[in-house]
């Protein structure tokens, strides 16, 4: 796998990172929706970077100018929840792109300790040949974007694969590394380094499906 973490540079990224995990911003849930989007516009910028392209001319009211568009379809998956507000940054940039969106979730069972991913809801166009982008803030584990993938394979074999995530944790990279081919991609804007014994990435920001949506009932 290709991993891509943004932040080992400083740019304008950083603000919007340190605004998703300050626990008092974090209480404008538009802010917070609009910084996920934000980071989601400059990940796929830069994921933008490896796509292939074609020549094409454009005529200006003056003359002719040569440039190169990208050539591939691009599908935009999201997880939901969270993968919401990410979707949208996504599509502020890819505003061709055919998207799907899957549900996520993690069942907890007797033991507040132990979940399994569920996914019930799935509506996706043909994936075959085209690039796949499958976003969720939150790579913790990893098992949501692998269990999403899995489910997402009947609807044909993309040319590539591109995982986008806001915040992971070392484990959660690990993870998808071992578990995707060597030719996928991961574009994320931070990696932390611990997971603790709920699944969530520490330091981290918390829930993200709550800080954008509001705290849901367990079921
Ligand atoms: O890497 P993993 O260990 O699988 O965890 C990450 C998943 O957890 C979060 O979703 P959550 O289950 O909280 O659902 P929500 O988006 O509805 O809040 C997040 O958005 C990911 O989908
Ligand atoms: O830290 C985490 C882990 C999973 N899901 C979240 O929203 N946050
Ligand atoms: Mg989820």
């Amino acid at each position: 796998m290709h991993i891509h973490n943004i932040s080992t540079e400083n740019s304008i990224l950083n603000q919007f990172i340190a605004e998703i995990r300050d626990k008092n911003i974090q209480k404008d849930s538009m802010r917070f929706r609009r910084n996920i989007e934000r980071i989601g516009e400059i990940l796929c910028y830069e994921m933008s970077k490896t796509l292939s392209f074609k020549p094409i001319s454009v005529e200006t009211p003056l003359g002719i100018n040569n440039t190169f568009l990208p050539e591939t379809d691009v599908v935009l998956c999201s997880i939901l929840r969270a993968g919401v507000p990410l979707h949208n940054g996504l599509l502020n940039y890819f505003d061709n792109a055919e998207n799907a969106f899957i549900s996520a979730y993690r069942h907890h069972k007797q033991n507040p300790e132990t979940f399994e991913i569920v996914v019930e809801y799935l509506a996706c166009p043909s994936l075959e040949g085209k690039t796949l982008i499958l976003a969720d803030p939150m790579l913790a584990t990893g098992q949501s974007m692998l269990a999403t993938f899995e489910a997402l394979k009947p609807f044909g074999t993309p040319k590539e694969v591109h995982l986008i995530s806001v915040i992971g944790a070392q484990e959660g990279v690990d993870f998808v590394n071992k578990n995707f081919d060597d030719n996928t991609h991961l574009w994320i804007a931070a990696v932390d380094k611990n997971l603790n014994d709920k699944g969530y990435i520490i330091p981290g920001l918390g829930d993200a499906g709550d800080l954008a949506f509001g705290e849901k009932l367990q079921h």
